[in-house]
């Protein structure tokens, strides 16, 4: 892709070009984290632990095994690196829908967590924004220490700073509790998630 006084020819403008990333990194930065009561030890996006660093997805995570960190979650099948990229330019280019979220361990260039924010836009409400929580996963070999916790909050915390009225999650019965933490609650009358699968 062309790039010009470090403008690419799809539009993405920032110093962060090199790096590819999936949305603007200045997003994370300056979060309300005076407002998150669940983490210990003064940790944050900002300061998520010695070698560890929160950002947007890259490009390159594909080399960093983004796909086996979401094997941690659930199937992914065969995902080649032309069909990743793809996936990733696709997302880019509907900006501000895809805030796909990841910790990476810096020491070893991996994505050991990661977490989206999917942004739907809404008539309703004065044409508002509604956040999605999805996709949230730790590395099994990093469980335990409160990376669940940074994930899930920074992307809480994002969804406000992107204007979200609200935010939602599906999950499984076992991980109520786990959300009921960061104060994401069944509402009376209001407490189905119902499907169909194709
Ligand atoms: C919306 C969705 O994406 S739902 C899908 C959720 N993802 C998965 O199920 C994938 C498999 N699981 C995982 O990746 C991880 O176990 C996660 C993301 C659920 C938790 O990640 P971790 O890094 O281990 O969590 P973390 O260390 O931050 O622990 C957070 C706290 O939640 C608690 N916790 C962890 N899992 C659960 C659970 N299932 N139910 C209740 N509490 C839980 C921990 O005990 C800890 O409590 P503490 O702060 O009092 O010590």
């Amino acid at each position: 892709m062309a790039v010009q006084n470090g403008i690419k020819s799809n539009g993405w403008v920032g110093p962060e070009t090199r790096e590819e990333p999936l949305y603007d990194p200045a997003l994370l930065q300056g979060l309300d984290w005076k407002s998150v009561t669940c983490m210990k030890d003064g940790v944050t996006s900002d300061s998520p632990g010695l070698g560890f660093r929160v950002r947007p997805l890259q490009r390159d995570d594909f080399n960093k095994g983004f796909l086996e960190l979401l094997s941690h979650l659930t199937k992914v099948g065969d995902v080649t690196k032309e069909q990743f990229q793809a996936r990733f330019d696709a997302m880019r280019a509907c900006r501000d829908h895809y805030y796909v979220t990841v910790v990476e361990d810096l020491n070893k260039g991996t994505i050991i967590a990661s977490a989206t924010l999917a942004v739907e836009l809404k008539f309703i409400r004065g044409c508002a924004k509604r956040g999605r929580l999805e996709d949230v996963v730790v590395s099994e070999e990093y469980r335990g220490r409160q990376l669940g916790k940074l994930i899930v909050s920074t992307i809480t915390l994002l969804a406000k700073k992107v204007g979200c009225y609200k935010i939602g999650l599906d999950c499984k019965d076992s991980m109520k509790a786990f959300y009921n933490s960061f104060g994401y609650a069944g509402e009376k009358g209001n407490d189905n998630t119902m499907i169909i699968r194709f």
